[in-house]
């Protein structure tokens, strides 16, 4: 790839050499292997799934905190889970919620395809449903809130209840084009995301931050990392 000098040190880009320079970067660091290909290639949706940079994101926090068990809310086609997956160590464990039984059949093969299968399981029905059964598996190192955003906030209790001191919870889009900035929110999901936000800045055993996620998928989006104190 080349920049052209006239970019160089200026702070605007032509929105296709920027999108050059995030696929240039994405490419050293987060590679996507034949079965993450896989997993995009045979989504419904195609963008309804993290980032690779996201992903890689994940593994790199997954083995700064240690992580042994993580939990993910909203599977879809498995593609973060492998990436989560991907970090644990070989006695580890990966439970993925999913609501929708199609979608949890491909994240199921998905993991099978990544040679998961023994440490990643996806568990079907309505993440509210299934939370309170894993009292009993807790604590998570790590939890990552990726479903529906109206319940955000009920989920960021739950995951207070299943994790440990020094856990990292994740929370996918939350930033949705700034529309959770808007007063009020434009749409519910939206408004979740900003009641959720609002909860993690206040709550005060949770230490947050946020990144923005200005990539060639989604526009402009973001996630927030919670550290549990
Ligand atoms: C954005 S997608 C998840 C993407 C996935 N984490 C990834 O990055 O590859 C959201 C998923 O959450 C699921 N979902 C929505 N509401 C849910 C609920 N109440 N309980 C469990 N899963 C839910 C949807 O069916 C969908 O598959």
């Amino acid at each position: 790839m080349t920049i052209s000098p006239s970019t160089q040190g200026q702070m605007s880009y032509d929105p296709r050499e920027r999108a050059a320079i995030l696929r240039e970067v994405e490419a050293r660091f987060a590679p996507e292997d034949q079965v993450l290909r896989d997993c995009v290639a045979h989504m419904e949706h195609p963008g309804g799934q993290i980032s690779p940079s996201q992903g890689k994101l994940f593994q790199v926090l997954a083995l700064t905190c240690g992580a042994r068990k993580i939990l993910e809310i909203g599977a879809y086609a498995g593609y973060s889970g492998v990436w989560l997956g991907r970090a644990l160590p070989p006695e580890g464990k990966l439970i993925s919620l999913e609501i929708d039984p199609h979608y949890a059949e491909i994240a199921k093969a998905t993991f099978a395809a990544a040679g998961l299968s023994g440490c990643a399981e996806v568990r079907v029905g309505a993440a509210l449903d299934l939370l309170p059964e894993l009292v009993s598996e807790a604590p998570f190192d790590m939890i990552f809130l990726d479903a529906d955003k109206i319940n955000n906030s009920r989920y960021l209790e739950w995951a207070l209840t299943l994790s440990r001191p020094g856990a990292l919870i994740i929370a996918d889009n939350i930033v949705r084009h700034g529309r959770t900035y808007q007063n009020p929110p434009p749409d519910a999901s939206s408004a979740g995301a900003a009641e959720y936000t609002r909860k993690i800045l206040e709550h005060p055993r949770l230490v947050s931050a946020a990144l923005l996620n200005d990539d060639i998928y989604n526009g402009i989006d973001g996630f927030s990392i919670s550290v549990v104190k």
